[in-house]
């Protein structure tokens, strides 16, 4: 039987523990931690994915701030609103989400960003400290960060002679992913839209991570018999059957395909998106026990 990776549960289990060391950190040095969280423009499904952010954090004890900037804000002013954030010393994590409008220099604004208070991991130092194999002292990004603890409920901490398959080679998901998994002693290796033959060297996965991007393209015959399904695609598509007009959520895996075949596979929703927000809040955590000078609980 097809296991199915319950992102909702294993999300709820991480914010347990972020909950239970966040008393404990308010307790010992009434420090709480602070995260905070900018937007700029109006798109709605970004403010929704805020929304549930600024949430989970009160959820978990946090001192948590939106800044909603205007579409039309300059760079200037967002890098002043960011090096204001780095010097607050009630903030231990800083969010500015992606993507932002086109007159603004993103990967400006992500170095901009103390590497301290850099919860997303997409800062330099961050994503130096990961190539190198400096996990434990590093800020994870989020996503990989999820997906590394989901696979660890199936394979454990130690992925020797696995071949992992990352598809996707961005900067906020599949590199650091391929970085992760490589940490973990996987055989990785990263596929993109260049690759010749896609699904034969899908089928050698034992672990095949999809963050491409692209509504359900990997299809069950790309899935090795047994193989670890993690499917980190949040694609919105037309749904005629649910009414005019309506849309779905679906990943960048044929879920009822691939299922049939896996050994174990995320779901969209309910996988990778949860456990996204999850380690937002144990990255702000981790931020606040290195502020306090305590050792960093581990998730
Ligand atoms: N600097 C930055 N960091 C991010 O981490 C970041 C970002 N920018 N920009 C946008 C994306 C998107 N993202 C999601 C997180 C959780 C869900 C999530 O929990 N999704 C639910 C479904 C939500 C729904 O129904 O729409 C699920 O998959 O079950 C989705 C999307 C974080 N992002």
């Amino acid at each position: 039987m097809t296991q199915v990776i319950d992102g909702k549960l294993i999300a709820e289990d991480v914010l347990t523990g972020v909950k239970k060391a966040t008393s404990e950190l308010v307790a010992t040095t009434g420090i709480i931690p602070g995260i905070a969280v900018v937007i700029v423009g109006e798109d709605p499904a970004s403010q929704v994915y805020v929304a549930s952010k600024g949430r989970k954090a009160r959820e978990c004890g946090f001192h948590s701030v939106q800044h909603t900037l205007d579409e039309t804000t300059s760079e200037e002013d967002l890098v002043a609103l960011v090096e204001s954030l780095n010097a607050d010393e009630a903030i231990h994590g800083i969010l500015v989400q992606l993507p932002l409008p086109k007159h603004i220099d993103a990967a400006r604004i992500i170095q901009t960003i103390s590497p301290d208070k850099d919860v997303d991991g997409f800062n330099f130092i961050n994503v130096g400290k990961i190539g190198t194999g400096e996990v434990e002292t590093a800020f994870v990004p989020c996503t990989p960060a999820g997906s590394m603890i989901m696979i660890e409920r199936i394979h454990g901490r130690d992925l020797s002679g696995l071949n992992a398959v990352v598809v996707g080679r961005s900067n906020i998901v599949g590199k650091p992913m391929a970085n992760l998994l490589l940490a973990a002693n996987a055989t990785v290796t990263i596929a993109h839209s260049r690759t010749k033959d896609l699904p034969a060297l899908c089928r050698t996965a034992d672990i095949l991570v999809a963050a491409v991007g692209r509504p359900q393209m990997v299809k069950g015959d790309w899935v090795k018999p047994g193989a670890t399904v993690i499917d980190v695609g949040i694609n919105r598509i037309p749904a005629p059957e649910k009414g005019e007009g309506k849309t779905r959520l679906v990943g960048d895996v044929d879920y009822p395909e691939a299922a049939k075949v896996a050994g174990a596979i995320t779901p969209v929703p309910g996988g990778v998106g949860p456990m996204t927000i999850a380690m937002l809040m144990a990255n702000t955590l981790k931020s606040a026990y290195r502020t306090a000078g305590k050792p960093v609980p581990r998730f």
